[in-house]
């Protein structure tokens, strides 16, 4: 990575690493704060319910005990005396006893007549409600009177609410679901609202301004809903981001850190590569290719290690695109073409058809130097016309030009071409026509795909087409089983390489396992 490039990515990354968590972590606390406000509302619902059905309960069970008063006459003191016990029992019913008409004959509270006015809801069940009765011995308050077999249950308006007067800010209401009426009331309540219970058990949704959770009762026709408005939640938010934002801010200064020392570790990793030549770090290794045919090895790859002084390896995937970017790879290329002058001496004498494979990149098929250098192994590995090979990716041909001055004097030394990675890059059918090409590497990436139903199956197939089309021979890459190396196999592409067939190898294991086949074949002949 270029310098600026890598200053530009830093800054880039130090702003997005930084303000990204924060965002996220800003809208991770309004999101909580609104989940968490809307459970306390749907909690305090379900309390207020809970509350309405316990004064409903207590209500069911006195009208069950005057019903099974049969033998007694109505409003005689045996009654009266029952009615007493009932209201002293309970903590909702202020007073219950005998209805006829519109009026309260005699209750709990005696043989007085009370007026209770007309009824304004009737339930399905066949309970009638009053909803605002007055009577003059409570001046000012409002009850509910629930009647339901000639008896009635006076109760105070405000009496289930009470669970909840402590809470501040909130609006709430109990109803009568049959006859969506509100029964008691505090704070605005929207009587919409209300019709949100229509056939779900519980619901919290956003309206107006306000967070609301409505709840209905399995039991009786009964409901509750309340309701706070959304300024509240920006103190919830508040709260919760102090918690979460720090959390997120240092996520994104470790991020950030981890960016920054990768970084510098790309940054530094030119002045390494350097040294590491000089202290010759670097080594080959070589991937035998064999003839898809007959099994033979009729070839290897040589590819680059760089074994640290840490003892740990680096991946040539990593650090050849770092010596391409700082101008280095020269400097590698030649240390490799030494090396297999060293290693290889007079190896084509013995092994005249078998051939070596050099990856050349961009930078090297651009300079006239490569030819010489080529011109050098080639004299030290006693190669014959094909002994050696170079590879190149299709980058290594943006400048054709260029490229192509290279290409024709190290054809004219004997020495073939190959395309490398062929179809990763932006290959087309009249690029390639028009280079001096010998064979075309199939990239592991469409070898992978063989015998598997993805996108990109049909690749490989028209990468072969394209071979044949070109007259180019065909080495397949990365082949890892016997089903890839049958199908290439059946499909006329002549060499393949892979961990199938062999594992990149030292030199000295190369030339004793290729000597061992030979002396083999020759037993057999
Ligand atoms: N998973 C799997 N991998 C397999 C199998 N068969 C071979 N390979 C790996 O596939 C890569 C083939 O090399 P490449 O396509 O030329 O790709 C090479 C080449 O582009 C570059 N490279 C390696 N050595 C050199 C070099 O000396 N000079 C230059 N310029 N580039 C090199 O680095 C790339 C990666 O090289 P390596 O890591 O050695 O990885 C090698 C090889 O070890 C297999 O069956 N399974």
């Amino acid at each position: 990575m270029k310098k600026r490039n890598a200053l530009i990515f830093a800054v880039g990354t130090s702003v997005f690493a930084i303000a990204l968590p924060t965002l996220i972590s800003i809208n991770i606390a309004s999101r909580e704060a609104l989940i968490g406000e809307q459970n306390y509302m749907l909690a305090t619902a379900r309390g207020l319910l809970r509350s309405s059905e316990k004064a409903a309960d207590q209500v069911d069970k006195g009208f069950k005990e005057l019903r099974a008063l049969q033998s007694v006459q109505t409003c005689d003191p045996e009654q009266i005396q029952v009615m007493r016990k009932i209201d002293l029992a309970s903590a909702y019913i202020q007073a219950i006893g005998y209805v006829s008409g519109n009026k309260l004959v005699c209750s709990s509270m005696g043989k007085d007549s009370l007026d209770l006015g007309p009824v304004d809801i009737v339930q399905p069940s066949g309970a009638k409600l009053r909803r605002n009765v007055e009577f003059d011995f409570a001046k000012g308050l409002k009850f509910i009177v629930i009647e339901r077999d000639s008896f009635a249950a006076v109760i105070q308006k405000d009496v289930p609410l009470d669970i909840s007067k402590d809470i501040e800010n909130i609006s709430i209401t109990t109803l009568s679901k049959s006859n969506p009426e509100t029964l008691t009331a505090r704070g605005f309540i929207d009587p919409k609202w209300i019709s949100a219970l229509n056939n779900q058990q519980e619901s919290t949704f956003i309206d107006k301004g306000h967070i609301i959770a409505a709840v209905s009762s399995q039991r009786y026709f009964l409901g509750a809903v309340v309701a706070t408005p959304v300024t509240g939640l920006a103190s919830r938010t508040r709260a919760i981001a102090w918690i979460i934002v720090p959390v997120g801010i240092l996520a994104g200064i470790i991020l950030w850190l981890s960016v920054i020392y990768f970084l510098r570790g790309q940054l530094a990793l030119p002045a390494v590569i350097k040294t590491a030549i000089k202290r010759r770090e670097f080594f080959l290794t070589y991937q035998p290719i064999v003839n898809l045919q007959t099994g033979d090895w009729v070839g290897a790859e040589a590819l680059v290690r760089w074994k640290r002084p840490d003892g740990k390896t680096m991946a040539p995937d990593i650090f050849i695109p770092v010596a391409e970017d700082s101008g280095l790879i020269q400097l590698i290329t030649e240390y490799i073409v030494e090396t297999l002058s060293r290693e290889a001496i007079g190896f084509f004498d013995e092994f005249p058809r078998f051939h070596i494979g050099i990856n050349l990149s961009a930078a090297d098929l651009h300079t006239p130097q490569t030819v010489s250098l080529m011109r050098k192994v080639a004299k030290a590995t006693s190669a014959k016309p094909g002994s050696l090979i170079v590879e190149a990716t299709e980058r290594g041909f943006t400048d054709p030009k260029l490229a192509n001055g290279v290409i024709s004097s190290l054809r004219a030394d004997g020495i073939q071409v190959a395309i490398d990675d062929f179809g990763t890059g932006y290959s087309s059918l009249s690029y390639l026509e028009n280079l001096e090409l010998d064979y075309l590497k199939i990239d592991k990436s469409f070898v992978d795909t063989i015998g598997r139903d993805t996108a990109t199956s049909n690749v490989v197939t028209h990468i072969i087409e394209i071979a044949k089309t070109l007259d180019l021979m065909m080495v397949a890459e990365g082949v890892e089983t016997e089903l890839q190396a049958n199908f290439l196999r059946n499909r006329g592409v002549q060499y393949a390489q892979g961990w199938f067939f062999a594992k990149p190898m030292l030199f000295p294991e190369l030339y004793s396992k290729l000597r061992a086949r030979a002396m083999r074949s020759y037993s057999e002949a």
